[in-house]
């Protein structure tokens, strides 16, 4: 996987193949907020994507209170964002679609 900051075209093709994520507004990292029924839901969806991160070795800044997870994916090497970035919101994308989100 190429970790190097993509340009803003390579960027705005790459967007479009996930849901819901906003760009930062100095163009180094990509955010969404998940809002799940509640905190049983939310922290497994963590549990899932939390795995996912390992094996990827991207790890997402993240937070959350009871039933929302608000997460940040950057790529610190080339500070920016890279390929990585958008598989890893890929992955959360899918594993919250199974949540009905
Ligand atoms: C050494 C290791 O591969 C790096 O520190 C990885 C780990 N996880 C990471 N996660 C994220 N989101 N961005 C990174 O640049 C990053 N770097």
């Amino acid at each position: 996987m190429n970790d190097a900051r993509l340009e803003p075209e390579a960027l705005r093709t790459a967007m479009q193949s996930v849901g819901n994520w906003a760009i930062s507004e100095d163009d180094t990292a990509i955010s969404r907020d998940f809002r799940f029924t509640d905190f049983r839901e939310a922290f497994a969806f963590m549990s899932e994507c939390a795995l996912a991160a390992e094996r990827l070795d991207h790890h997402p800044e993240w937070s959350n209170v009871y039933n929302r997870v608000g997460v940040s994916l950057t790529t610190h090497s080339s500070g920016g964002i890279s390929a990585r970035d958008i598989e890893m919101a890929g992955i959360m994308d899918r594993a919250a679609s199974r949540f009905g989100i």
